[in-house]
């Protein structure tokens, strides 16, 4: 459930009009809801509740700094994977003790700076990773906290590119390797053991992939034990998905329930990474229709918002539901709703069934909230869009839209 409805016909977040807050900060732009924001991470708290825990909010998904702030406040820790979500991360007052870092190719800068900072622990993806955070450990005599990620191979039934626990995937250790690392690092000072994780994918809507990797990380805890080494933090990554569209994913508590009963008795804390059920339906992109174009084949409704804004239709075919800010009596016609950059594949529907709406309309892109802004960029040379939050009957602009000087900061005129 989230905090945008519509009262007397008309899109609020929270208590702000949508059309308000259009007025002062201009198309297009993301508005995110500080309460539902709050609804979905005390979902993981309550779901949580008795069991020893860490919520690490994935920063990926949404890396704003206010959204970051706030729930940080609320006791989130975060899952990053580079420098740069490092540094929002302390940035926004996460304290590093409840920061853990994946990622498959960190580098040694990246490794330095996370291992001084004192980062909860790095998840670490390869022998290769390994052996560079040794080297980092030795130059600033600093033993680093580990885990390894393990590569369960268990289908998670998503969209392939959001697929990380297959075989075939980039991500993490087999589980013999992983043994094999364990033992190397137990016998390394270098390295401080403090658990193992795991992350099979992202937008899972059900939870027996969740079961099924859970039972073989398990099964290697307990051959760990036995022989010595004691794993204290249990990773299990984010992944849990959200309704786009029909979707019925498992709520947190559904989830956490299945992840209790599969560990039992066992005395480990656990650490998950959610990022996409936390703040994806915390967030939605408000767009202005331009134009209404017409040709033999097709209805478009042409957008001031772009794939450059919000890539997932793009980039998966991903369905995000799309309402006009002010309900319409209109007739419903077919439309396909595209923006203004020079590339086919620039839509966020097609085919889409909508109210005949018209120029200066606003639309809300629903669902928008992660894996939006972060995934944005300056294509075609468009500045990013404002990032706005609601708390109740306040709004605030927590990222202002990018100026021209924006785009070419940094570049220079060079070109001998
Ligand atoms: C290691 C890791 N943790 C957490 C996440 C967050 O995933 P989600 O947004 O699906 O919860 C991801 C992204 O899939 C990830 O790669
Ligand atoms: N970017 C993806 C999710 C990637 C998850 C990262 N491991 C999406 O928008 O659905």
């Amino acid at each position: 459930m989230d905090y945008f409805d519509f009262k007397n016909g008309e899109l609020y977040c929270e208590d702000c009009r949508v059309l308000d807050i259009e007025k002062e900060v201009g198309t297009p732009f993301y508005l995110y809801s500080a309460k539902t924001l709050e609804r979905h991470f005390k979902a993981y708290e309550d779901a949580l509740h008795g069991i020893p825990h860490l919520v690490c909010f994935a920063v990926k998904a949404n890396s704003n700094l206010a959204v970051l702030r706030f729930l940080g406040e609320l006791g989130a820790g975060a899952d990053i994977v580079s420098g740069g979500e490092l540094f929002r991360a302390l940035k926004a007052g996460i304290s590093p003790s409840r920061i853990v870092y994946s990622g498959v190719g960190k580098t040694g800068e990246e490794i330095k700076e996370a291992l001084n900072s004192g980062v909860l622990m790095f998840n670490v993806e390869s022998t290769g990773e390994l052996e560079k955070i040794g080297e980092v450990s030795r130059t600033i005599g600093k033993a680093a906290p580990i885990s390894f990620r393990v590569n369960p191979d268990v289908d998670p039934k998503t969209h392939p590119y959001i697929s990380t626990g297959l075989e075939e995937n980039k991500f993490g250790l087999p589980v013999d390797e992983a043994r094999r690392a364990y033992e190397y690092a137990s016998r390394n000072e270098e390295f401080l053991i403090r658990g193992i994780s795991c992350h099979i994918g992202s937008q899972l809507t059900e939870v027996s992939p969740f079961v099924d990797a859970l039972k073989r990380v398990l099964s290697l805890v307990d051959e760990l034990e036995k022989k010595g080494i004691k794993i204290e933090y249990l990773d299990m990554g984010g992944g849990l998905g959200i309704k786009y569209d029909n979707e019925s994913p498992p709520l947190p508590e559904e989830y956490v329930k299945a992840l209790k009963t599969t560990i039992g008795s066992r005395d480990l804390k656990l650490i998950l990474e959610p990022g996409r059920s936390i703040c994806g339906n915390a967030g939605i992109l408000v767009t202005k229709v331009l134009y209404k174009k017409k040709t033999p084949k097709k209805a478009f409704l042409v957008v001031d918002a772009a794939m450059n804004d919000l890539a997932r239709p793009s980039l998966y075919k991903a369905f995000h539901e799309i309402v006009p800010v002010v309900e319409q009596d209109a007739k419903m016609s077919t439309f396909d709703v595209v923006g203004p950059i020079c590339e086919t594949g620039d839509f966020f529907a097609r085919s889409r069934s909508l109210p005949e709406v018209n120029p200066g309309d606003l639309l809300a892109i629903r669902s928008a909230g992660a894996y939006g802004f972060t995934m944005s960029s300056n294509y075609n040379s468009r500045p990013r869009v404002a990032e706005v939050m609601v708390y109740g009957d306040k709004f605030k602009v927590v990222r202002r839209r990018e100026t021209f000087d924006d785009l070419i900061r940094g570049e220079t005129f060079f070109h001998e």
